[in-house]
């Protein structure tokens, strides 16, 4: 069962004890702007009321191992009389359990529904004033938005996953949303009311990342003052999430393996013997079979944490997601700034369709961002959008060898590399060069102006370059 959303909105439960059902009804629902908790038990949800939660509107099925859809009616009525309920059933069952819920149940939902029937039954069924549309935050942060046929294939395997205990690798290019699918693994487990906890793994310096992962004692190293407790226990009974997994240094590849072998591990300089339960998320970026061959990655790691593997597709294969996570992206922005909503000019949706995204759905998030703190109209024109995303170009760009370069700095570091600076510079005044030749077709002494070089400098550095590259 899983607990999300803000105190205060609107709070939807879902009972189903089919985990497929019970994930995507609930993701529907947050999609709508409802805080949603999921039960698979009838008993679970009565524990919860029993415990003083109290749910909006109740979506139920009726045939569940536990605790039939008909008495957990009974039991919820007779504890909240005026509680509008949504009875699910399969369509041929529809008939007989009617009659046994007349008098109880609001609405009729036959199986298999579609989702949007769903919601437009929830926010008919809420008394008017909680509808989701005149909700003031719609608590909408976490719930995954996808339609298409790769991101519904992606929340069934969710669902199907998220009870069982193994270790998942999410694997997907940077801003997939590969943060946000380690979350509902979490949120949809029996493990959702433990900490999710996230780390990670290339932002943090290598020296510090035992530390930070498996805690150290008092005086284990200069500068460790206190006792720290790492993310491994942190995260105990809960989920770790491991991102850019294939950052790790190779000394604590060889230690995480170990840990996942035996969950237990000492904390830096520690003595006690520390056991924990944590099931560990892992995402990347890269192409880790690939970092085996070359000897970066450990196999055996792979292994352990690629017990079940789940791929994000990039947002440019999923286009017909664009629509509906920009309308969420302006949504969430205007809320923030406390500005009206914005919509795209139908011409501006078609281009942003036909953008390629390679910052995938951050991409998307940063540019509906901006452009609902500079496009004075509520509708956003082609024209406003184009600039916004020739600037979005540049950054990206200027953004991503920046980033290239720090992720070759770090593979070298972390093979030991030394004489890198001189090497990556080498490199560098190579690209500019060849590139400012490119521009004016060969011509040395105008590539220099353009780069603001002497001749002398270009024709040294191309002796260089080229005398280094022929064997
Ligand atoms: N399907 C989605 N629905 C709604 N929001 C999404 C979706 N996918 C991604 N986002 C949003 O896009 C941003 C990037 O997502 P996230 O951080 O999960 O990506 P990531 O793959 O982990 O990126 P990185 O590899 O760079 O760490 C987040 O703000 C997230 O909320």
């Amino acid at each position: 069962m899983t607990f999300t959303g803000a105190p205060g909105s609107t709070r939807l439960w879902v009972v189903d004890d089919d985990r497929t059902v019970r994930f995507v009804l609930a993701e529907a629902l947050r999609d709508a702007g409802y805080a949603v908790s999921a039960f698979e038990d009838p008993r679970q949800a009565l524990a919860a009321l029993a415990d003083g939660e109290l749910p909006d509107l109740v979506f139920t099925d009726v045939r569940m191992p536990g605790m039939d859809g008909l008495a957990f009616l009974d039991a919820l009525k007779a504890k909240r009389p005026e509680l509008p309920v949504v009875v699910m059933s399969a369509y041929t069952d529809i008939a007989s359990t009617a009659g046994a819920f007349r008098g109880g149940a609001h609405e009729f939902l036959s199986k298999p529904f579609d989702l949007d029937e769903a919601v437009a039954l929830a926010a008919r069924a809420l008394p008017a004033a909680e509808s989701a549309s005149a909700l003031p935050a719609p608590e909408m942060g976490d719930a995954l938005v996808g339609e298409t046929p790769a991101m519904r294939e992606l929340f069934r395997a969710i669902g199907r996953l998220a009870q069982a205990p193994l270790n998942v690798l999410i694997t997907g290019e940077t801003g997939t949303g590969k943060e946000l699918v380690a979350r509902a693994l979490h949120r949809e487990s029996p493990r959702a009311r433990k900490p999710f906890v996230a780390l990670n793994t290339a932002a943090i310096p290598a020296e510090l990342l035992e530390s930070e992962l498996f805690g150290h004692e008092a005086g284990a190293f200069t500068g460790a003052q206190k006792r720290h407790v790492g993310r491994f226990e942190q995260a105990d009974g809960g989920t770790l999430f491991l991102d850019e997994i294939g950052d790790m240094p190779a000394s604590l590849q060889t230690r995480l393996l170990r840990v996942l072998a035996e969950g237990e591990f000492f904390r830096v300089g520690g003595r006690e013997l520390i056991k924990v339960d944590v099931r560990v998320v892992a995402a990347t970026h890269q192409d880790l079979e690939a970092k085996v061959r070359d000897g970066s990655f450990r196999a055996d790691l792979l292994h352990r944490l690629d017990v079940v593997r789940l791929r994000l597709p990039p947002l440019r294969e999923r286009k017909g997601d664009v629509p509906a996570l920009a309308a969420r992206f302006l949504a969430q922005a205007a809320n923030k700034f406390g500005a009206p909503a914005k919509r795209f000019h139908p011409e501006a949706l078609k281009r942003l369709e036909r953008h390629d995204w390679p910052g995938n759905v951050r991409e998307l998030e940063n540019l509906c961002w901006r452009l609902v703190a500079l496009a004075p109209g509520e509708t956003i024109t082609l024209r406003e959008l184009g600039s916004a995303l020739r600037s979005e170009g540049t950054t990206s760009a200027a953004d991503d060898w920046t980033r290239g370069l720090a992720q070759a700095a770090r593979e070298a570091l972390a093979r030991g590399d030394t004489g890198l600076h001189a090497a990556l510079r080498e490199r560098f005044d190579q690209v500019l060069l060849e590139t400012a030749l490119e521009h004016t077709d060969g011509h040395r002494q105008l590539a220099a102006e353009k780069l603001g070089l002497g001749r002398n400098t270009v024709t040294r550095k191309l002796g260089a370059t080229r005398r280094r590259k022929s064997p």
